[in-house]
């Protein structure tokens, strides 16, 4: 083997692979901006739909602009009886993620302009992902549930839709804010593996459908998307008791954090690979998760969340990332756990298809080097 003073940058840690107007990550100022707007306010005073438009198309929608995207993005709600064949084909036993990236796959297998990628087809294939997502994944979670499937309605907007497919009631005024809240922040983030994923695709010619479908099966792992499920199950493993005080709850969950970092494990849902002083996202989700502690009066939730915070913040100073208010935001609201990551999908569409378009028209293939550390040159016998 050949020696090589080459800098290998693993996991491209600390790379710039290219310029994006779609969001700006500021770790030293902790802040984030979708096309220059702080997601704080967008969280704070927008609908998932505006800010879609802002991601797709770099402005927020005028009154008119909303309005027409509005009304065909409720147009396209709901799922093909084929593609709700393909989705019963499917083992229940299967998770949630491989629906949604088989979903994201026929999709595109049946959108005529599959294979035409002008800005303006992509922005219509776009669009039309981000409205269909919501009924798969609350399709196959009724499905699982042994539920009948509710059809979606045009006369709720996205967040009270998804609700209202999810759990056929019409959900209360504040769990409808509190999702929007987690619908936007999980919108946009960069080039993180599952966008930077999407652009690879893109960059071979590829199509949009492609690139969200691979798009998918990268955010599924636990080191990404798949963490807000796996901050649940750690709450599961800790054992939610409804009749706990925060406080024991907390002290219990300090113990179990610092047994868990002494036996040296990796606890999802804190850490991140830009933000090293904490994530900005995470002060806006975790008061939308304290507004659903409070809406469903399960303060011992509470005790768990600062007990595991406060045992990994002493331990390593490792704050939590935006999976961690999350997870248990989506639990209180009644979703099953392998359902999370697919909301962050139906979110993460947005970002990922901005990127597709932005990609598209200042296109470089993807292709970074390897340095060799195999054997040196050998040969086979006798040739
Ligand atoms: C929406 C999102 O996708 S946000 C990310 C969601 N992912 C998670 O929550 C998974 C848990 N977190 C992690 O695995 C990591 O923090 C990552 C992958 C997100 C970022 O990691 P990197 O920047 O590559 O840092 P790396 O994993 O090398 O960690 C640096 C050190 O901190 C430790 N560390 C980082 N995160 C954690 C964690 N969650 N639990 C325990 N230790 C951790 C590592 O063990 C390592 O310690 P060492 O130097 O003693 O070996
Ligand atoms: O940026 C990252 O690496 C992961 C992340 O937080 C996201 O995709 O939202």
């Amino acid at each position: 083997m050949t020696e090589s003073q080459t800098e290998v940058r693993k996991g491209l840690a600390g790379v710039v692979a290219d310029y994006t107007a779609v969001s700006k990550v500021n770790p030293e100022t902790n802040s984030l901006l979708y096309r220059g707007y702080p997601v704080q306010e967008l969280a704070a005073s927008c609908s998932m739909e505006q800010v879609a438009l802002l991601l797709w198309t770099g402005e927020l929608p005028t009154e008119e602009e909303l309005a027409e995207f509005t009304a065909r993005e409720r147009a396209h709600r709901a799922l093909t009886p084929e593609l709700k064949a393909i989705v019963d084909a499917l083992p229940t036993t299967c998770h949630p993620m491989d629906v949604c990236r088989t979903a994201a796959s026929v999709l595109g297998a049946q959108d005529p302009e599959a294979e035409d990628s002008s800005p303006e087809a992509n922005l219509r294939k776009a669009q039309k992902l981000f409205a269909a997502m919501p009924a798969v994944v609350c399709y196959d979670q009724r499905r699982r549930r042994g539920q009948e499937p509710v059809a979606p309605r045009e006369d709720l907007g996205y967040s009270a839709n998804f609700l209202w497919m999810a759990f056929g009631e019409e959900a209360d005024p504040a769990v409808v804010e509190a999702f929007n809240v987690s619908m936007i922040l999980y919108a946009e983030h960069s080039f993180n593996a599952s966008t930077f994923t999407a652009r690879v695709v893109t960059s071979t010619l590829s199509d949009l459908h492609s690139a969200v479908t691979a798009a998918i099966g990268a955010l599924k792992g636990p080191l990404h998307g798949g963490a807000n499920e796996a901050v649940m199950e750690t709450f599961e493993e800790l054992g939610i008791r409804a009749d706990e005080s925060p406080a024991d709850a907390e002290a219990r969950a300090k113990a179990w954090m610092e047994e868990a970092l002494a036996a040296k494990k990796k606890i999802m849902g804190f850490g991140h690979r830009v933000y090293k002083h904490g994530d900005s996202r995470v002060p806006t989700m975790k008061a939308a998760l304290d507004r659903m502690i409070d809406h469903y009066g399960r303060p011992e939730l509470l005790g768990l969340y600062n007990g595991l915070e406060k045992a990994m913040g002493e331990a390593k100073d490792i704050k939590p990332n935006l999976d961690y208010p999350a997870g248990p935001t989506y639990w209180l609201m009644g979703f099953d756990i392998p359902t999370f990551t697919p909301l962050f999908v139906a979110a993460r569409i947005t970002g990922w298809t901005a990127h597709v378009m932005e990609q598209v028209a200042a296109n470089s293939l993807i292709r970074p080097l390897s340095e060799y550390n195999g054997p040196d040159e050998r040969h086979v016998p006798g040739a």
